[in-house]
């Protein structure tokens, strides 16, 4: 039987709802940790974020299911030692202290096993699944000894010992259907385990109508155990769904939902981080782009148009700024900006080349190829002239003024 159950759970799998989770009703994107800051923010767009999430949905699952199955088989297999004591005890512990030591001592060692199955730091799907396995195969070994020492009281041990068995038999079958309700086979082959084995033993001899009554309570059990499944798994479910929400509400509070870029809320905050982080050998330089006769887009094309042309420009952006510290944000409308890691020599130039390859390489914006030009304002951070990141901003956009003013398609500097 123990072989059966070990093939059984070799094949324990992420049930389908696990391995790729469906998006919540009305879901459009959310966000991991990692895609929460700026950096993430730059680089990915709506579409893999759902795959994204979707994939991680079936991992957290699991892992929450690991970090559930862990605590409470933990706090279980405690009981069965002090079954086993209470049990040898009824029958008189030093009559029978060889026995007890090593039935106590063997369920004992088991309970310690349980405990050293822990979910590590960053487990991954693969670790998750070997644990639950390992765990589920502690669960059963133990049942299976006590199923075995519930029928050896009836054949051995004096009375009130098998009484006490019984009910303790009675109480962990119960107690698996309600906690341990994560998953149904091995819990069901668990509840066997405790309960089959008194059973025959019961209907072997003389007290056949306890065998059925017994038989009728198991079964009693095994429904119990399917409602738990049920809620458990509503519960899990209900709780990656409130996950998810949050994470959409707070990937949409600092991403621009039409180009994938950070926002300017979220730029406000990298920019304020990035002027406090300036020191000695560290520059931080703002680019604010903005495209040009943007309006005259939208009129002669439409909105859609429009639309289409900030998304391939925001494109251009994240593959241009691409470098470590790069920071490309939608500031709104048809503008844009960079915060970059570099002084304003090196800032004006990658500026020029984004802008010269723009207006040299037209963009497909919905089946036709168009050329747009954009006016950059370009500054280096000084804290002698700025006080603050407001005042740093206020001076890049005069000089992007400047570059409009002096007949756009140009950069002028701070
Ligand atoms: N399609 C589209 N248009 C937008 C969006 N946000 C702002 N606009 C339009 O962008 C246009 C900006 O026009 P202006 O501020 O006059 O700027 P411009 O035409 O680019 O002229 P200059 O900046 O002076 O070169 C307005 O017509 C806005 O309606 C958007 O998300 N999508």
């Amino acid at each position: 039987m123990v072989a059966a159950v070990r093939i059984r759970l070799m094949g324990m799998h992420v049930p389908a709802g696990y391995a790729g989770r469906r998006p919540c009703k009305g879901e459009a994107a959310t966000t991991s940790r990692e895609a929460r800051c700026v950096g993430g923010c730059r680089g990915m767009s709506s579409d893999d974020f759902i795959h994204q999430r979707a994939a991680q949905s079936g991992r957290n699952l699991l892992l929450q299911e690991l970090r559930e199955t862990c605590e409470r088989a933990r706090l279980g297999g405690f009981f069965y030692p002090v079954a086993a004591l209470l049990a040898f005890s009824a029958a008189g512990i030093y009559a029978w202290r060889w026995q007890a030591a090593t039935v106590v001592g063997t369920l004992l060692l088991l309970a310690g096993l349980r405990c050293l199955v822990r979910p590590s730091a960053t487990p991954d799907v693969g670790e998750a699944r070997r644990k639950l396995r390992r765990l589920w195969g502690i669960v059963l070994v133990t049942t299976a000894l006590w199923g075995a020492f519930g029928a050896w009281t009836f054949a051995v041990l004096p009375e009130p010992a098998p009484l006490v068995a019984l009910l303790f038999s009675g109480a962990f079958g119960m107690a698996l259907a309600h906690t341990m309700c994560m998953r149904t086979t091995p819990s069901v082959l668990a509840i066997l385990c405790v309960m089959v084995p008194s059973q025959l033993v019961l209907w072997d001899g003389v007290a056949r109508w306890v065998a059925v009554m017994w038989a009728v309570y198991m079964l009693y059990m095994l429904m119990v155990l399917r409602r738990s499944h049920r809620e458990y798994r509503t519960r899990l479910e209900l709780e990656e769904d409130l996950r998810q929400q949050r994470d959409l509400f707070e990937r949409q509070s600092r991403v621009d939902g039409l180009t994938g870029l950070a926002n300017r809320r979220e730029f406000g905050a990298a920019l304020v981080r990035a002027v406090g982080s300036v020191a000695p050998g560290r520059a931080i330089s703002l680019l604010i782009v903005d495209v040009d006769h943007f309006k005259h887009i939208n009129d002669t094309l439409g909105h859609l148009a429009g639309d289409a042309c900030l998304v391939a420009l925001a494109q251009r952006l994240r593959a241009h700024f691409a470098e470590a510290g790069d920071v490309p944000v939608r500031l709104g409308g048809e503008e844009f900006g960079v915060v970059l890691e570099a002084g304003s020599a090196k800032a004006f130039d990658r500026a020029e080349r984004f802008r010269d390859e723009l207006a040299a390489q037209p963009m497909q914006v919905l089946d036709q190829a168009i050329t747009v030009t954009v006016s950059i304002g370009c500054g280096q951070f000084d804290p002698a002239r700025h006080d603050d990141a407001d005042a740093f901003y206020g001076d890049v956009d005069a000089a992007l003024y400047r570059a409009k003013q002096a007949g756009r398609n140009r950069t002028e500097h701070a």
